[in-house]
Parts: structure tokens; sequence; C-alpha cells
């Protein structure tokens, strides 16, 4: 099939490589002419593990192009993907600027028919509002050109985009229209040929249905932060909390994880999308402030640990700092909670030595020169004269650190972890003190490292 995708991110990329994967012939716009023409260099604008290889491989066999060139991109898809950014605006909403625009790019040039589907996570009515931007630019245009708008947002995560766009858990299709649905069948045909996940709905439930998964996730995370606060009060570990709970099928394992806090591009401007959708429809949404408000005082926890420990003047201290991304597996920044630990320790007059394996660069950009801080090439180098070892992002790498090393090196033998990597016991008998998320004093034995693992 052709395909044109509209905006080349995590999601249009991904979404495009993917697609041409399957053999269809796939056209991807970008305005950012310096993204497009690294990407025809065979270069990749974001760091996703396994994309430059589905890249590479499409464009060399001419299924997956990639252009500034909006006419060529319009004229060659019959299916028009729409994966621009829908950024929050000052209010909380969602930004459409960015997907309006697209979709008048296609109503200006359309000539045929033309299925638009709307990749990017929008709120309730968008579908419509870019209906009807599409029919006022034709009838402008004197066209009665034929066209459909469909909604099937994204769900994959950063750090393991490929796998989740070419394995989903489901797609979900909100679309009104025979041909527009059979249209769709057929581009996911390919990705399910074992089991059909394929989910059919309305257009406004499924794009309804994009911001009830993040705000549901979120919550989970923000309640198992709370529930880390008070397990550290009682003196129970929250770790073999999560264990225990996330054993019932009804709750199961995953984003059960007490850290630092969510970031990201997603969670954070999703979340208060739906604030906004709630109150514009004037109802209250009492939970989603909640995950908000804790998610933002978690940010501190690891700080307000540093200043239990150290007082709340840092000068003179030195920490080494390991991860910036907001996740692993990712160079992404955006509202990452590593920010917030680093402003913090600098205002408090500390030293910040940071370590990242890929998101040194963004980090470099989004704190710009800041006194006191600086980046080290190797995680071992950041360790050099530190006093502690602060842990915001559980990259693999830093999960067998050699703590017998730690201890000799780090002047102060303390460790803060806000990722809860490690088995308390461990460090302590290598003589270092470990403070991690919600952890308390119940922490040794540990009793299954099966599931104790994540
Ligand atoms: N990042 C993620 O993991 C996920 C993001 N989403 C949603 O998908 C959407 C896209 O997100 P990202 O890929 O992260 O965005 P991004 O900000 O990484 O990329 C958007 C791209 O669209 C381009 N663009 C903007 N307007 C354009 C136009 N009119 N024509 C052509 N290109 C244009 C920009 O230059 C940029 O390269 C958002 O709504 C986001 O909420 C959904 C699931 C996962
Ligand atoms: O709409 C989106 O953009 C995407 O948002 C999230 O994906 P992503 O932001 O890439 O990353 P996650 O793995 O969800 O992590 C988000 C944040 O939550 C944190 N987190 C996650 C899980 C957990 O148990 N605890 C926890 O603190 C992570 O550290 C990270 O900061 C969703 O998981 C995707 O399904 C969705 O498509």
């Amino acid at each position: 099939m052709k395909i044109t995708v509209i905006g080349t991110g995590y999601v249009g990329l991904v979404t495009g490589a993917c697609l041409a994967e399957m053999g269809n012939h796939v056209v991807c716009l970008d305005l950012d002419a310096r993204r497009i023409a690294s990407l025809n260099q065979g270069q990749l604008p974001i760091h996703e593990p396994g994309l430059l290889d589905v890249v590479l491989r499409n464009a060399r066999a001419g299924r997956l192009e990639f252009t500034t060139d909006t006419d060529h991109a319009v004229a060659h898809g019959l299916l028009q993907f729409i994966a621009v950014g829908t950024p929050p605006s000052e209010d909380g909403s969602a930004d459409l600027q960015h997907v309006l625009a697209a979709a008048r790019a296609i109503a200006e040039r359309m000539a045929g028919y033309k299925l638009i589907v709307n990749k990017s996570t929008v709120p309730v009515g968008t579908a419509d509002r870019v209906r009807d931007t599409v029919a006022g630019v034709l009838a402008a245009r004197g066209l009665a050109a034929d066209f459909t708008v469909v909604s099937n947002p994204e769900f994959l995560k950063e750090g393991s985009a490929v796998q989740d766009f070419m394995r989903p858990d489901r797609v979900i299709v909100g679309s009104e229209d025979h041909r527009a649905t059979e249209l769709m069948r057929a581009v996911y045909a390919p990705f399910m040929r074992n089991r059909d996940r394929l989910v059919l709905m309305d257009v406004r439930s499924a794009e309804f249905t994009k911001y009830a998964a993040n705000a549901m996730l979120a919550t989970r995370i923000s309640f198992m932060n709370e529930l880390a606060l008070l397990a550290e009060t009682l003196g129970a570990d929250i770790e073999h909390v999560r264990t225990g709970i996330g054993m019932d099928p009804r709750i199961g394992t995953h984003f059960l994880y007490a850290g630092t806090g969510y970031g990201g591009s997603c969670f954070p401007k999703d979340v208060r999308a739906l604030i906004k959708t709630a109150q514009d429809a004037g109802q209250a949404f009492h939970i989603l402030p909640a995950v908000q408000a804790v998610n933002e005082r978690q940010k501190q926890v690891l700080v307000d640990k540093i200043c239990a420990r150290f007082g709340p003047d840092l000068s003179g201290r030195r920490f080494a700092l390991w991860g910036l991304a907001f996740k692993p597996g990712t160079d992404d920044m955006r509202e990452a909670p590593s920010l917030a630990i680093i402003e913090r320790l600098l205002a408090l007059g500390a030293e910040v030595v940071a370590y990242d394996p890929q998101a040194m660069d963004q980090a470099r950009q989004a704190l710009g020169p800041r006194a006191g801080l600086s980046f080290a090439v190797l995680a071992d180098a950041a360790l050099t004269g530190a006093d502690a070892l602060v842990i915001a992002t559980e990259w693999k790498e830093f999960r067998s650190p050699d703590f017998a090393h730690l201890a000799a090196t780090l002047h102060e033998r303390v460790v803060f972890d806000g990722r809860n990597l490690f088995e308390p016991a461990e460090l302590q008998a290598a003589g270092l003190e470990y403070h991690a998320i919600g952890r308390g004093t119940a922490s040794a034995p540990p009793f299954d490292t099966a599931h104790a693992q994540r």
C-alpha cells in the first residue's frame, strides 16, 4: 500500500519504518529540513534501539523515503498518517496547531480519495476538527474530493518502540466508515497474523482511550510512590510490597515501580490535558490532580534524602549522578526527573558530575551551561572526587556495579538510588550506606530474587 507519514519524531519515524518493513511504500514528511537531511544520510535524529536497522534496510529497498516536499508526500499516500507533536498549551490543553496544519497541507493538495489517520495524541473531538478543516479547504478550492478521518492512537514506549509497534498489545481504530475500516484492517493485518488485536470503535472513544491509558498508568506510578513514602515511615520495604501485590493477576506486575517520579513527553502532558478536558466538560476530575501533585513531590524525594544526610547547605559537596534520560533506552530528556534533581542540587550549592549512556547531548541542551555542573564520559569517571552517588535512571549498565570499588572511591560511601536497583544487604556488606525509595529498614535478607528483579 502507498502510505504517507507526516512527522518523523518518535512516533512518525517508527510508524513509517515499521509499515515499510511490512512491504508498504512509505514516504515520511517533515518540515524540519535538518532532520530529513540526516535521515537521508542514514542517521537517526533520536536514539531508539533497533530502529536504525529497520530504517536503513527499508530505505535501501526503496520502500522508505524521507522528504520535505509536501506536494510529493501528499500525492504519494492513499493513507495519510498524522504523527506530529501535540505539546501542552499554557492552559494544559493539547496544542493542535501542528495537527491542523498537517490537515490543511493534505487538503490543499489532495485530488482523489485520502484516508487521514490521526496517530497523534489528541483530545476527543479532534477528528471532527480535522474533518471540518479539510472540508473547509476543499470547499475553498471548489472541490468535493472524498476523504475520511479516522483515529488510530499510538501506544508505543520509547526505548522499545520498534518492538511495541511490530508486536502491539492492541491496535485501536476509531472509524465510522466501512471503506476506512477495511483499509485500516489491511494495513495492520501483517502485525497480527496469529491473533487479531485490532479493536474497532467509534472515533471519540478511540481518542479517549489514549488519554485513559496514559492517565491510568500515571496513576499507578503515583499510587506506588505514595505507598513508598508511607512504607518508609512504617519501616516496610516497597519492593517486597510491590512483589506481593503484583502477583495478584487483578493488579499485575507492570508499572508498579516506585522511583523519582514519571517524566517524558507524554504522561505529564496527557494527564494535564485530560484534567483540562474534564474541566471544559464541566466535571472536576478528582484523582488526576493528586497524581500530578504526588509526582511533583516525588521528584524532590531523593534530594530530600540527600539534605537529611548532608544538611541543607550542600556547598563543597560533589555528587556523581548516573542517568539523565527520563527512562532507560532513550536519549529523551523531556520532563526527565533528573532535571529537577540537578536543578535543586545546584541551587543548594552542590557540584554535580553527570553521566548517561545516551542523553548527555540532550541534557546539555536542556540545562545549558551551568556553574557546578559537568559531564563525565564514563560512569566510573563521574565517581572521581564525589562524596556520594545518585542514581536517577535505571540503565542496565548501572545494575551491577563493583560495590567494593564504589566504597573505595566515594568519599562518604553513600548511594542514593532513585530506582531501587540493588539489594540493600549487598551494599551494606561492602560498607556502603544505601538510601533508596520506600525501603525503610525491612530490607534483608532478599526473599526471592527472581521476583525482585525488574
Ligand atoms: N513519544 C512517544 O513515545 C509517543 C508519542 N505519542 C504522541 O504522538 C505525537 C508525536 O509525538 P513525538 O513523535 O514524540 O513528537 P516529536 O516532537 O518527536 O516529533 C514531531 C515531528 O513532527 C514534525 N512536524 C510538526 N509539524 C509538522 C507538519 N505540519 N508537517 C510535517 N512535519 C511536522 C516536527 O518537525 C517533528 O519532527 C504526539 O501527539 C505524542 O503525544 C504517542 C505515543 C508515544
Ligand atoms: O503516549 C506516550 O507517549 C507513551 O507514554 C508512555 O511511554 P513512555 O513515556 O515512552 O515511557 P514509560 O515506560 O511509560 O515511562 C514513563 C515514565 O514513567 C516512569 N515509570 C514507569 C514505570 C514504573 O513502574 N515506574 C515509573 O516511575 C518512567 O521512569 C518514565 O519516567 C506509555 O507507556 C506508552 O504506552 C505511551 O504510548
